[in-house]
């Protein structure tokens, strides 16, 4: 496979228009940098990086977009917010108090959909930054969604399963008037699982009295969860991986991959990429990472972190700290843990020619500009990593419906979404002569005005 960036080669042909040859992904010499807010509309001060950078991605689409600053501000304001206290009585009869908070960033499309993370970061400003790119990741692949993000500040590692338990349904008690299967449903995100799910779903059953399972999504199979919802994520960062290599006239088998975080997303995209004929040469958790050029045995690997928890240790690869292998000399590097992990100090040592962003928000503004002056193709998050609440999605048609579809139905269907998806976004970057990350906000930020407009909350 060749490693030179060609991708002026492989345009698709049936979207072209007449402006200048660009390839997806880099970005037009005009454009001014979109990471300040537009006049009126300032960042505010006291805004974490993460709030900051979504409120600066915002404001990159809607001025390509030319809307005018009330609509802004609309598209910028979270809809409904809730910050609750999580009083947890530990095993051991110590009482702890978390801080809660589900966020409904917007709802002009339909009910609020986004994940639940437990991490010690988790604050107002991390929930409203990942429910803004809920809204616009639902908006780009099309779903009948708005987008919402809950979480709780917790480190989940520290906790029993139990007390684990007791937090989530006491999270779930505290939100209980916001969430719903037509209001806001939830799913996985880091430090969650499907297991969570199963809770946050009987909690919320039992305050009904009867079972509902499409208040969640990324639940168990035996409790109405979708085949294939476990590896949707990753299946979609893969799809689209594929999608972005065809354009340069390269195919994935052979290609070079480096992943970072080895959790629900990034041990099934290594799996996946590995199945597909990639060559998975680093992978990381958050106790460090493994490298091996010729390829790490991912099945093996599997078994390794099955038995000790951690990538570490694994006997087929070399140690590699996670800095160095964001500087990996790879086809594909996929972030796929914490945000932030692209910025001003790291991002210059890229060599990767394309990062998929499995993770959300792994790039600062920075960043973004750092790696388009360097020619490196950025999928961004809210494309790359849309799979999981496509399948989510599904999960939640059939739960509604009460009839499931097998396996083949559904990884077909997340398929042709995730590279139709691709097809639209590549080609709004080339005519417009824009990064595929401002194509892709470009795409969601107008669908969500659009639904304003005509719904008349924004006359
Ligand atoms: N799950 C999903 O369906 C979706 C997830 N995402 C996003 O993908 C990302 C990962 O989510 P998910 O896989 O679900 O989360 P998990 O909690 O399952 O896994 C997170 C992984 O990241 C690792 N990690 C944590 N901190 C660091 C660090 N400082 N450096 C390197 N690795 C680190 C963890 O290491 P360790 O194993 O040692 O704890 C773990 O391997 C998040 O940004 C999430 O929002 C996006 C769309 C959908
Ligand atoms: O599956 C979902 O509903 C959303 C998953 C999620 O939180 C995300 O895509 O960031």
């Amino acid at each position: 496979m060749s490693t030179q960036n060609t991708a002026a080669a492989a345009h698709d042909t049936e979207q072209q228009d007449d402006s200048p040859e660009q390839r997806p992904g880099s970005s037009s010499p005009e454009r001014p940098p979109v990471a300040s807010a537009r006049p009126g509309l300032a960042v505010p001060a006291t805004a974490s990086v993460p709030w900051a950078n979504a409120l600066g991605q915002l404001a990159g689409a809607v001025e390509i977009l030319g809307y005018e600053e009330g609509l802004h501000e609309m598209l910028a304001t979270p809809r409904r917010e809730i910050n609750v206290a999580v009083p947890l009585r530990r095993d051991d009869g110590r009482v702890e108090l978390f801080k809660g908070f589900r966020v409904q960033h917007n709802v002009s499309r339909g009910p609020g959909k986004g994940g639940l993370r437990f991490h010690p970061s988790v604050d107002a400003d991390e929930v409203r930054a990942l429910a803004m790119l809920m809204t616009w990741k639902c908006a780009v692949v099309d779903l009948p969604y708005g987008g919402a993000k809950g979480g709780v500040g917790i480190d989940p590692a520290g906790y029993s399963e139990r007390e684990l338990e007791r937090v989530t349904r006491r999270y779930t008690s505290e939100i209980m008037p916001m969430i719903g299967p037509e209001r806001d449903i939830m799913a996985p995100d880091m430090g969650t699982s499907e297991k969570t799910m199963a809770w946050v779903m009987d909690t919320y059953s039992v305050s009904q009295g009867y079972t509902i399972p499409g208040v969640v999504t990324g639940k168990p199979l035996a409790v109405g969860g979708s085949l294939g919802r476990a590896t949707a994520t990753s299946r979609g960062v893969v799809h689209v991986t594929i999608s972005a290599l065809a354009e340069v006239g390269e195919e994935v088998t052979g290609a070079t991959v480096a992943i970072q975080g080895f959790g629900k997303v990034g041990a099934h995209a290594a799996s996946i990429f590995a199945e597909e004929g990639a060559r998975v040469v680093a992978v990381s958790d958050q106790f460090g990472g493994l490298h091996n050029a010729a390829g790490i045995d991912v099945p093996r690997l599997l078994d390794h972190v099955a038995a000790t928890g951690s990538v570490v240790g694994f006997e087929g690869a070399d140690p590699v700290d996670n800095d160095t292998l964001l500087a990996l000399e790879v086809d594909v590097l996929v972030p796929a843990a914490i945000d932030g992990v692209l910025d001003s100090r790291t991002a210059p040592t890229v060599r990767a020619r394309f990062v998929v962003e499995g993770a959300n928000g792994p790039t600062t503004a920075d960043a973004d500009r750092i790696l388009a002056a360097k020619g490196v193709v950025v999928v961004p998050d809210i494309l790359a990593n849309a799979g999981g609440v496509v399948v989510s999605y599904f999960e939640w048609v059939q739960s509604n419906q009460t009839y499931w579809w097998d396996a083949n139905e559904i990884e077909q269907k997340l398929a042709d979404r995730m590279h139709s998806a691709f097809r639209e976004v590549a080609a709004t970057s080339r005519a417009q002569g824009i990064t595929l990350r401002d194509a892709a906000l470009v795409i969601g930020v107008r669908r969500v005005a659009e639904a304003h407009q005509i719904r008349g909350l924004y006359p």
